[in-house]
């Protein structure tokens, strides 16, 4: 039993054992399984893990995108409430648009209405305009003739006056002087000037001088220039015009001429002020003148020519012509420089003054013993009718006129000295000759005169500057000085001579009367035409026409101040002269001396009635009723400036020669029908005269306006013909270097 039980129980433990290793079979199986399982799920796991990595990416970018996405909401709602609000806006304001429209509509339709009515009303005028534009057509050529007329004519007053003419001008004390002793005793208003010897005591030691003007110590620049001004139109319409400074050294003739060294706009010399009116005066012009402008500059130095603005150092000797070319050159040779403004002509000045300098021990002593010659030529053409014409302009600044005597020189300055003499003596017998109205004009004695000669007699107009230093150690200069200067005027004062001239200012003055009614008429010609085309142009004129400016402007009566011009010879007994040396002798000697046909009221009237027409003409010019080319008619004719006054003055003023020409002048170059050349007639009466003084005085010297119109920039009237070189060694050339993309180069013909 036991063993049968053993058995039993091996049995048992073998099955149990069959089962343990079936039950680890199946265990190991399912651990196998479950770390497949296992695996798998790891391997899921990370699957999943990735996924939710990309899952969270998208869920952050999606979070991004949707706050730029409410960004874009938040913003797009501003966006949404602004365009609401300018909708709102919109809204109102075509409300109110549409209101204005219906208040438009109603004014249209009620300027329509008007509008109908004035076409009817322009049509009439219209027809009444066209009716006296034809007048106006009709007078325009008319009107030409009358403006060319006044300018034969306003040249002719200026020959009347005298083609030559002498002003002597005495220069203030200089520091160091003794002031208390003047040659100078009596300086008139009308060109008298008595010299007094300081080694003679009374009537013996004085001197009776008379020019066309003297300007005393405190004269202004201004005033100096104010005679010359018209002489620079002169140029413009064909005349050649000459100005020259005379003087012993130191007297003054650079201070004339140029100005001070720093010289303000007040202080500006002859030279400055005469080119800047050139080319403003040819500005006028524009519509009607083209002109062309040209400089050469030379020194007469010991009798040799020579070229100041020559490229070359050489400074060769050049040559004269004797006779005149057509182009009007006495010197073809000099270099010609092409100009278009003040400033170019100063720039080549300032070359030619360094130019003379050069070879100079001392530029003083240099510059004072040669002349300097600066010849402004002008070529104009007529738009209309196409003639030309040539004028000239020479700025000469002589050598200084002392004496060898006094200067007691020796070897070059000897010669220089005795070249000088003979010069300056042969521009005297030259310059009186031409006052004669002699036959034979001795033009060849010296380089001088023969360099100057087409600008010295015939139409040509001489102006010459005297200067006097009034210092007594001065007396022998001063008295040499102004005797040449009385030589060349050709004015002699005497008692005995008066009778019979007398009786020549006399005819002299029925001419000029005669001439002043016929420039009168044509003004008032002119005036009538300017009035109608005025009206014509502008219907605004019409109501002006009824204001104060119109009828003052009307008022304007040529004729008017010829009647009271024509009263000027009527002579008073006043004296209007300055005494230097206040003592009653003198002041009764100035009595005598100045037998001055003074119309003081009629001047202060006249100068009032200019005034107004010059203050009436500006607002006419200013409110467009003048045109351009009316307004600068309006200059040309006097109308408008100084000119003005200067017609009468031109009347009034003493008379010095009546035509100058000769047979050895060759006056002006003018192929422009308006000049004329008049014949020489050897008949013509010597005028020998004493001058008749100014008995119109002259309003006070108005301010010429150069602040900005100096240095003009360009000026579309003068076109350069030429291209042009310069001495480059010295100065920049920009200035003055051009050439006309217009034009082809050529030369000054
Ligand atoms: N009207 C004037 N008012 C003030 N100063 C003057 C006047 N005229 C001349 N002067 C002065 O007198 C001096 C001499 O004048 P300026 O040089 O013009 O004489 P000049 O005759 O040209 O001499 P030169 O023959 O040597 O060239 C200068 O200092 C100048 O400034």
């Amino acid at each position: 039993m036991f063993g049968k039980l053993i058995l039993c129980y091996q049995r048992v433990a073998c099955l149990l054992k069959k089962v343990v290793q079936e039950i680890e079979r199946r265990i190991s199986t399912q651990a196998e399984h479950i770390r497949n399982q296992n695996n798998l799920i790891k391997i899921r796991e990370d699957k999943y893990h990735s996924r939710i990595r990309v899952l969270e990416t998208l869920a952050n970018t999606l979070n991004e995108e949707t706050q730029m996405v409410m960004n874009q909401l938040q913003h797009l709602k501003t966006e949404k409430s602004i365009i609401e609000e300018k909708k709102k806006h919109a809204e109102e304001d075509v409300a109110k648009l549409r209101k204005e429209k219906e208040n438009s509509d109603k004014i249209i339709s009620e300027l329509n209405q008007n509008l109908e009515a004035m076409k009817m009303s322009y049509n009439e005028q219209f027809h009444q305009l066209g009716q006296k534009l034809k007048v106006l057509t009709d007078a325009a050529g008319n009107y030409h003739s009358v403006l060319e007329e006044n300018r034969r004519l306003y040249n002719e007053v200026q020959e009347l006056k005298g083609n030559i003419r002498v002003y002597c001008r005495i220069r203030p004390y200089l520091s160091g002087e003794n002031k208390k002793q003047s040659t100078i005793y009596y300086i008139g208003e009308n060109g008298e000037l008595i010299l007094a010897n300081p080694t003679k005591q009374g009537k013996d030691g004085q001197r009776v001088f008379n020019f066309n003007k003297v300007f005393g110590p405190t004269a202004t620049q201004e005033e100096v220039f104010l005679d010359t001004r018209p002489l620079i139109q002169s140029i413009l319409d064909g005349y050649n015009v000459c100005i020259f400074a005379y003087g012993q050294t130191g007297s003054g003739k650079t201070y004339t001429m140029t100005g001070p060294d720093s010289s303000s706009e007040t202080d500006w010399g002859v030279n400055y002020r005469a080119l800047n009116d050139l080319f403003q005066i040819s500005q006028t012009r524009i519509e009607t003148f083209i002109y062309e402008v040209g400089v050469q500059m030379v020194e007469v130095y010991n009798e040799q020519v020579r070229d100041l603005l020559a490229n070359d150092s050489t400074q060769k000797r050049l040559g004269i012509m004797t006779t005149s070319l057509p182009n009007g050159l006495a010197v073809p040779d000099a270099s010609m420089h092409t100009v278009q403004s003040t400033l170019d002509v100063l720039e080549l000045m300032g070359i030619g003054q360094t130019n003379r300098a050069v070879s100079a021990t001392s530029l003083n002593e240099r510059s004072s013993r040669s002349h300097s010659i600066l010849t402004v030529h002008v070529q104009g053409m007529d738009l209309k009718t196409g003639a030309t014409l040539r004028g000239s302009l020479h700025l000469v600044d002589l050598a200084g006129s002392e004496r060898i005597e006094r200067s007691e020189v020796i070897g070059e300055r000897l010669k220089e000295a005795q070249h000088i003499n003979k010069s300056l003596s042969a521009l005297g017998d030259v310059i009186f000759a031409l006052s004669q109205k002699n036959t034979h004009v001795p033009y060849r004695n010296s380089k001088l005169t023969q360099v100057l000669q087409s600008s010295l007699g015939g139409h040509a107009k001489t102006l010459m500057f005297v200067h006097i230093n009034p210092d007594v150690g001065s007396y022998s200069e001063t008295l040499s000085t102004l005797k040449f200067a009385e030589r060349v005027s050709g004015v002699e004062l005497g008692a005995a001579r008066s009778q019979k001239e007398g009786k020549d200012v006399r005819d002299l003055m029925e001419q000029v009367t005669s001439l002043k009614d016929t420039i009168a008429k044509k003004d008032e010609e002119i005036e009538q035409l300017k009035l109608k085309a005025f009206i014509s142009r502008s219907p605004s004129i019409k109501n002006e026409r009824n204001s104060n400016n119109f009828l003052r402007y009307n008022s304007f009566s040529p004729a008017r101040t010829s009647t009271l011009a024509g009263t000027m010879q009527h002579k008073q007994r006043t004296s209007t002269g300055k005494l230097l040396n206040n003592n009653n002798e003198a002041a009764r000697k100035s009595e005598n001396c100045s037998e001055i046909g003074d119309h003081f009221e009629y001047g202060s009237q006249k100068s009032v009635d200019d005034n107004k027409n010059q203050d009436t003409f500006m607002q006419l010019k200013h409110t467009g009723g003048i045109s351009a080319q009316a307004s600068a008619d309006i200059e040309l004719l006097g109308f408008g400036d100084e000119d003005a006054e200067e017609h009468l003055s031109d009347i009034s003023d003493g008379v010095l020669s009546m035509g100058t020409e000769t047979d050895g002048s060759l006056g002006s170059v003018v192929e422009f029908s308006l000049f004329p050349e008049q014949k020489k007639s050897s008949e013509a009466p010597k005028v020998k005269m004493p001058k008749i003084p100014a008995s119109i005085p002259k309003p006070p010297p108005k301010k010429t306006a150069h602040s900005t119109a100096f240095l003009p920039k360009t000026n579309n009237a003068l076109r350069p013909p030429t291209s042009l070189t310069m001495p480059r060694s010295r100065k920049s050339t920009s200035q003055v270097t051009m050439s006309s993309p217009a034009r082809p180069p050529r030369r000054w013909q």
